[in-house]
């Protein structure tokens, strides 16, 4: 069965047809490649995160990542979840312009320039989500008008996966830990390899490299959403596949439902099935389970914050692939 690469250049003129390519892709795999997409400024955003990696650990860390999801995820704050580091601009649009997270070397045009890739890609998701209602004889607006632009926001992290001097402990620190992501649609802006998915025999597959491509997969809300229709996939990135003597980059931008909207599922039938979480519980959940502990940006302190005992519950009913595990990310490093 071979991998989906589609090119989306016709995404407006043919939409059905194009639509339908993308469903089913999404409906087998859970994840493709889209080719001729139009997005116009990944590589300056990518160029702008290594310089930005590359600055001093103390300019790095001057804004740490904080609950708008904004600022540094790395330094000395790496869990067992990935061995990476990031600049993650969350926030409804046009919240990077404004942030106190963010320090003075994100001056304003470079923070213009994140908003605009970020306004490119969040047009190209509302595309591609009214395509999926389409093919299911839904309303085209039955997904995006729950992806409007409130909280939580629509998030780019960018990651540089760094070189290690040697290989962490077995078991102690992954690369990147399987995983399904909790939102939308995310699209994996890279040019590097690394990535493995599961494929629809659930084996382990290495997603190939298209350099002007954006790998895109479905997540956790969006398969729910369709009754699971659409696949949210596990994907992982091994010490094999990127050994510690190679940096890798990456860009993530992860489209999120609005914190309100309600994680109810269809049914075969087509019927909604009510599901008592929106997506701001879900969130909420994995977030603590991912990140295990975060740092508070004003007093450097570390904050493990509770789960709601039966907020967690619920998520684990709902089985969605690995958040039916309801692995507990721990910090292994301070
Ligand atoms: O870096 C990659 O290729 C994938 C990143 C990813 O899956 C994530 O951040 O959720
Ligand atoms: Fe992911």
């Amino acid at each position: 069965m071979e991998f989906p690469i589609i090119s989306v250049a016709n995404i407006h003129s043919d939409f059905d047809t194009v639509s339908k390519q993308l469903f089913d892709a999404a409906c087998k795999w859970g994840f493709f490649i889209i080719t001729d997409h139009g997005i116009t400024k990944a590589d300056e955003v990518s160029e702008l995160s290594r310089a930005f990696f590359d600055l001093p650990m103390d300019v790095k860390t001057e804004k740490m990542v904080d609950n708008s999801a904004i600022g540094y995820d790395g330094g000395k704050k790496l869990t067992s979840f990935a061995a990476s580091e990031a600049i993650l601009f969350g926030t409804p649009a046009g919240g990077v312009l404004g942030s106190n997270n963010l320090g003075a070397w994100w001056d304003e045009s470079k923070r213009q320039t994140v908003e605009a890739f970020k306004a490119e890609c969040y047009d190209l998701t509302i595309t591609m989500m009214s395509g999926f209602a389409v093919c299911m004889g839904l309303d085209r607006d039955y997904f995006t008008r729950i992806h409007g632009h409130q909280a939580p926001g629509h998030t780019l992290r960018s990651i540089k996966y760094p070189k290690f001097d040697s290989r962490p402990q077995e078991g102690q620190l992954p690369r990147l830990s399987s995983h399904t992501d909790w939102g939308s649609l995310t699209f994996v802006f890279t040019k590097q390899a690394g990535l493995e998915i599961q494929d629809p025999q659930d084996r382990w597959f290495h997603v190939p490299v298209v350099p002007e491509g954006i790998v895109v997969n479905i997540g956790d809300a969006l398969s729910l959403w369709t009754g699971r229709t659409l696949k949210s996939t596990l994907h992982r990135i091994t010490w094999e596949n990127l050994p510690p003597d190679q940096d890798r980059y990456s860009m993530a931008y992860f489209s999120q439902p609005n914190n309100s909207a309600q994680l109810n599922s269809l049914s075969k039938s087509g019927e909604i099935v009510p599901i008592p979480l929106t997506y701001g519980d879900y969130y909420k959940v994995r977030y603590h389970l991912t990140y295990g502990a975060h740092t508070d940006s004003k007093t450097g302190e570390k904050i493990l914050e509770d789960i709601d005992p039966a907020m967690a519950q619920a998520v684990h009913d709902l089985g969605v692939a690995d958040a039916g595990s309801l692995r507990s990310n721990t910090l292994v490093a301070v």
